[in-house]
């Protein structure tokens, strides 16, 4: 068997090896007739897999993406050709809500702010956006939740309207990219929605750049605006709009979601698919491939705003990527660069912390640490 895998995917090795030959390629640059021979076909989003791929791809009996986001894949063109496909839903939800988080930790220190004295909307309530809702809530925080494709589901959480989110103090962004249909995503943010924030509101986009109108935002602080914003995605990556990095408050190279755990656990999800749909025996677990962590054990006594980051910042810092950022992105290839290169970042669960009393741990555990055994 002939599995094709983007050189990107985290422990592909370990995971596919033993199941048939593994071929790596590098995902923006693939030259579709490479992929010939494949029976199974890995990627992460930088590979588009699309008509023209899938016509060089007569075996092809699977495509898996090991992302949350499935618009650089073309579904109905896989339906079409009756091929299998599978996404990593989820897999990446954690390290994206510890992205925003560690986010407004750092904002709330530079602009002297307490968390507690905010409202955060949060747009798309589904695997990401669900996480950051509860990990807020464990710390205190006042959310709202904005999802009216779950809403007409039935789900059953309070949820409000855009306009409601508009006069949030601060905006989270958590929407796959939609082309089309009832709920549309291309552009949400656009020119008259950002010409709308006020000055003190913060909005930060970690899920797709094409969501907010980078040109439009631009010209928004050009004529002296000057509302916050904490960017992980940008339009028509990797030829970024890099005029509008000096104005944004944050800036990543679409990173959000890569802990080693997220990205682990897309590969794994992946392996699990092939396992069932070829009847391979997928017993590699998730915690197998994962090296163990290097953080000493940590305390908390009170549920302090400055104590809170100190854990929070301990394990991801966003100010690295930030200053890593604005010095590379600007140089030929910098933008992808950063992103193959990236440091490894765990999750907040790598980090024990002893807590003090049982509201500080139920909040230890509702942010994600782990509780050191003695504490519990
Ligand atoms: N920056 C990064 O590294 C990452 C970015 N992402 C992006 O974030 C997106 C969300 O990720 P997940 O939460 O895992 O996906 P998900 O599919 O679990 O949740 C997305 C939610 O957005 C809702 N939604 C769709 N259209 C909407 C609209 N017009 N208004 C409000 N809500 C709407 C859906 O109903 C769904 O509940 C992904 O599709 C991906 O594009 C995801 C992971 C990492
Ligand atoms: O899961 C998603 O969707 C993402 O955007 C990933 O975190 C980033 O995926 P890659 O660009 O690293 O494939």
């Amino acid at each position: 068997m002939h599995i094709y895998c983007e050189d990107s995917l985290l422990y592909a090795r370990e995971y596919f090896a033993g199941w048939g030959e593994l071929h790596f390629f590098s995902g923006r640059t693939l030259d579709p007739q490479t992929l010939a021979d494949a029976d199974i076909l890995l990627v992460r989003s930088t590979t588009r897999v699309d008509e023209t791929l899938l016509s060089h791809c007569p075996n092809l009996k699977y495509v898996g993406t090991a992302t949350a986001g499935t618009n650089h894949m073309d579904l109905r063109a896989l339906e079409a050709r009756g091929i299998a496909y599978g996404s990593a839903a989820g897999c990446n939800a954690i390290a994206v809500a510890e992205y925003v988080i560690s986010s407004l930790f750092v904002l709330a220190e530079q602009q002297g702010w307490q968390l507690k004295d905010k409202r955060i909307g949060i747009v798309g309530a589904g695997h990401v956006g669900s996480q950051l809702d509860t990990k807020l809530k464990a710390i205190g925080v006042n959310t709202l939740l904005c999802d009216p494709p779950l809403q007409a589901l039935g789900d059953k959480r309070p949820m409000v309207d855009i306009d409601a989110i508009m006069a949030c103090d601060i905006i989270s962004l958590h929407v796959p990219l939609v082309e089309q249909g009832e709920h549309p995503t291309r552009l949400l943010f656009d020119r008259q929605r950002l010409a709308a924030l006020n000055d003190a509101q913060i909005l930060i986009n970690a899920c797709r750049g094409e969501v907010v109108d980078n040109q439009a935002l631009l010209a928004l602080y050009q004529q002296g605006r000057q509302f916050t914003t904490v960017l992980d995605v940008w339009e028509n990556e990797p030829d970024i709009l890099t005029d509008l990095l000096p104005y944004v408050t944050l800036a990543s190279a679409h990173i959000a979601g890569h802990t080693l755990e997220g990205k682990a656990r897309g590969t794994w999800m992946l392996y699990q698919q092939v396992a069932e749909l070829l009847g391979l025996p997928g017993e590699l677990s998730l915690q197998s491939v994962l090296p163990e962590t290097e953080f000493c054990p940590s305390t908390l006594a009170h549920l302090e705003q400055t104590e809170l980051a100190r854990l929070v910042l301990c394990v991801y810092d966003i100010q690295q990527d930030d200053q890593q950022f604005r010095a590379l992105v600007g140089k030929p290839g910098g933008f992808e660069y950063i992103r193959r290169h990236y440091a490894i970042r765990r999750e907040f669960t790598a980090l024990q912390v002893s807590a003090g009393n049982s509201s500080v741990k139920k909040a230890i555990c509702g942010l994600g640490f782990t509780l050191k055994p003695d504490t519990l």
